[in-house]
């Protein structure tokens, strides 16, 4: 296992070009790929490191408290790594604690929440979210919603079996149509117009739950446009870079070769993963 430690003696000095200076986001697991995909297409020039908190998961079940935990754990060792800003490629962090911790990094910190309303509400006036429990009990999409337009409705599901039934790679299992069809089934209900993805988990579920509903339904994927916000921000401070990106560098609390495994067919590569010890961090103390 490799320490926090040895990534002290970073190959690297941004602080002369901080324009160089690698993006860092983070997940619990896989989900934040898909973040990592629209950053690829998006902006092909910006060097990334991905952190998967795999030791952990699933982070849609866990108190406040221990999302704020780990968040502040991940964003000082993401600090250490010098990144130039972070991209929270989870929902329920960005629902729990992006508020909270913002104010106690000096990167920029953007989260998923405000990005997926606004794009919601251009897009439909009966809109369903799903989510993991922590996120959709926060009820931050709704309130983020109901803000932006008090004249669209929204309801939420919360959908505890979908992160680990992804994790574990069993899209295509018959069972996880089923499971699906029963979060959708409320929603289906209420005839909504547009289904907002409230877990970065949940684009890999595109093609079954597609399947499962009308075509007039319009999908929002918050990671579209998180990224969008994030061009945006770093073209605002100087900070977009010109020169091509470094390889991103994939680490994880858990299982590399688990991650590297599943995360292949997402990348359209197999990532070599790095394993991080966040305790041996220095945790913020605000
Ligand atoms: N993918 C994350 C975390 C899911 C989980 O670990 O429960 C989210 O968007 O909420």
């Amino acid at each position: 296992m490799i320490s926090s430690s040895q990534f002290e003696g970073n190959l690297y000095d941004f602080s002369q070009e901080p324009q160089r200076a690698p993006i860092g986001i983070f997940d619990s697991g896989v989900g934040g790929l898909t973040v990592l995909r629209q950053l690829y297409r998006q902006l092909p020039n910006e060097s990334i490191i991905y952190f998967g908190d795999t030791a952990r998961l699933p982070y849609g079940i866990r108190s406040q408290a221990e999302i704020l935990q780990f968040v502040r754990e991940i964003l000082t060792w993401m600090q250490q790594q010098q990144v130039k800003m972070v991209i929270m490629a989870c929902n329920t962090s960005s629902a729990l604690a992006l508020e909270i911790v913002r104010e106690e990094f000096p990167m920029p910190i953007l989260g998923l929440i405000l990005p997926g309303a606004r794009a919601a509400v251009q897009q439909g006036k009966r809109i369903g979210v799903i989510a993991t429990p922590a996120t959709a009990k926060s009820n931050a999409y709704k309130r983020a919603i109901i803000e932006i337009n008090p004249d669209v409705q929204v309801w939420q599901v919360s959908c505890p079996e979908f992160v680990p039934l992804i994790e574990q790679n069993r899209i295509h299992d018959p069972y996880t149509v089923e499971v699906a069809r029963s979060y959708l089934e409320p929603l289906v209900q209420q005839q909504i117009d547009t289904l907002v993805y409230g877990c970065t988990h949940y684009p890999h579920l595109a093609p079954v739950l597609r399947s499962l509903l009308s075509t007039s339904v319009k999908l929002i994927d918050p990671a579209v446009h998180v990224v969008a916000t994030c061009a945006k921000e770093l073209d605002l401070l100087g900070l977009k870079n010109t020169y091509p990106a470094l390889p991103t560098r994939f680490i994880v609390s858990g299982c590399p070769r688990q991650f590297a495994e599943s995360s292949a067919q997402w990348l359209g590569f197999t990532p070599m993963a790095e394993v991080v010890c966040l305790s041996n961090t220095v945790v913020s103390s605000n």
